[in-house]
């Protein structure tokens, strides 16, 4: 995993991804902008149902990384890709991810995706939080899995314009250069979290613990709205 002191400036932090073992771009700028006395914001996007530690050490790692001064997690408001099968309730999707983040002063949360209504799009969200932000750098952080289907998402060629990607590793998904702009996306190993929502709510519904796998106070929401039994 790269990593380097606390002032090394992002190109360095980023550079670090180059040599990885997973695969991916191996050169090419794409470390992201690096605007003197502009604000780095993170966005993490997210399903959250539920949100688990793996997304909490990736926001982490990349904060660190790029030097972030937030990260805000935007749980989605209707994930049109995951149609497979029936999503929690937003507001509950909503409230995990702020017990979850609440303690760390550098994490915040926007409804900005469940507010809007209808189909979440990253353009919006992004076209969204940029003019809520100006004088702003968005940082769009995202998994290996989700990296792989972006050019899949709608208005795929405008992304790149309103944010710099960030792909972070995800046991069991190699990070893999579908083809994305040069320049518009820097790699980035996490330390790896086999962690899922997807196991977390098979878990719950077989009635296995999902302790140290989400944060305390999201097992005690699942456990409080009876998220997931009937699953
Ligand atoms: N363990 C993990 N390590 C790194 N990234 C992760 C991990 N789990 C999820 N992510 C990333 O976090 C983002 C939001 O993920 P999401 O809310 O869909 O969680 P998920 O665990 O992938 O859910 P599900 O299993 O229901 O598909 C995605 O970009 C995803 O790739
Ligand atoms: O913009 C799109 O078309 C699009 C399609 C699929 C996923 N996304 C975004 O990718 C992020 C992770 O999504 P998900 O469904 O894997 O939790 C979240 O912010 C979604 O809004 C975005």
């Amino acid at each position: 995993m790269p990593t380097g002191p606390a002032n090394d400036t992002p190109e360095d932090a980023a550079s670090g991804t180059q040599d990885r073992p997973t695969g991916g771009r191996a050169d090419g700028p794409g470390n992201g902008p690096s605007s003197p006395g502009k604000r780095r914001l993170g966005v993490m996007g997210g399903t959250f149902d539920p949100i688990h530690h793996g997304h909490l050490v990736a926001a982490s790692e990349v904060a660190a990384q790029f030097h972030l001064d937030e990260v805000m997690f935007v749980p989605t408001g209707q994930p049109w890709q995951k149609t497979h099968r029936a999503v929690s309730p937003a507001e509950d999707r909503y409230l995990m991810t702020v017990i979850a983040t609440a303690e760390n002063p550098q994490f915040s949360v926007s409804r900005i995706d469940i507010d809007r209504g209808g189909p979440t799009y990253t353009t919006d969200t992004l076209r969204d939080l940029k003019a809520l932000n100006p004088d702003t750098d968005l940082f769009f952080i995202t998994g290996a899995d989700a990296l792989g289907q972006i050019l899949t998402w709608r208005d795929a060629e405008e992304l790149f314009s309103l944010a710099h990607f960030i792909g972070v590793t995800r046991p069991g998904h190699v990070l893999s250069d579908p083809g994305l702009p040069e320049g518009g996306v820097s790699l980035v190993e996490v330390p790896a979290l086999a962690i899922s929502s997807t196991d977390c709510r098979a878990r719950v519904a077989k009635g296995d613990p999902v302790w140290y796998l989400v944060p305390d106070g999201v097992v005690r929401y699942i456990d409080k709205r009876e998220l997931y039994r009937g699953e």
